[in-house]
């Protein structure tokens, strides 16, 4: 997705795609999935005065961080956030661009629930039927 560029109606639409979820409203802090979350979650984070925390792929992130590991449709990957980056009991909302397997999504969940976070929603702006999950 977005591979090619995107223009700013459809940036516009995403983002209204995305902000427009109620759950926002009861979330207080949008935590993006590397690459393509970064392009949805930060908007997001200054909408409602919040902080945006990213979700990295391995080896990015300079601090001490968790990591969690999860299969794809075309292999494994990890993501990695910096610890003390989420407090216990902050409402977080998951962005990324798509979802396939949910793969990536579940590891996301997994990675803030250790931290103590209650993840109440996860919001993407593709959801792909035909992948077997
Ligand atoms: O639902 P899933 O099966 O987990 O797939 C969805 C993920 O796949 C893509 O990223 P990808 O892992 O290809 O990494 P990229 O950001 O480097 O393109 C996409 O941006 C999602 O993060
Ligand atoms: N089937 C798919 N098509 C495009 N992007 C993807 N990211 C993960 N799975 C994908």
């Amino acid at each position: 997705m977005l591979d090619a560029g995107v223009g700013y109606e459809c940036a516009w639409y995403c983002y209204q795609l995305l902000f427009c979820n109620p759950e926002v409203n009861i979330a207080n802090l949008p935590a993006g999935v590397e690459a393509r979350g970064f392009m949805f979650g930060p908007s997001i984070a200054l909408a409602i005065g919040a902080k945006f925390v990213p979700l990295r792929k391995p080896r990015k992130l300079p601090g001490e961080v968790i990591a969690e590991a999860y299969d794809l449709e075309y292999g494994s990957d990890c993501l990695e956030m910096h610890v003390g980056a989420v407090q216990p009991g902050e409402r977080v909302i998951v962005i990324d661009d798509l979802v396939a397997t949910g793969g990536t999504l579940s590891a996301a969940i997994r990675l803030l629930e250790r931290v103590g976070a209650q993840v109440v929603e996860c919001a993407c702006v593709i959801g792909l039927r035909e992948v077997k999950t």
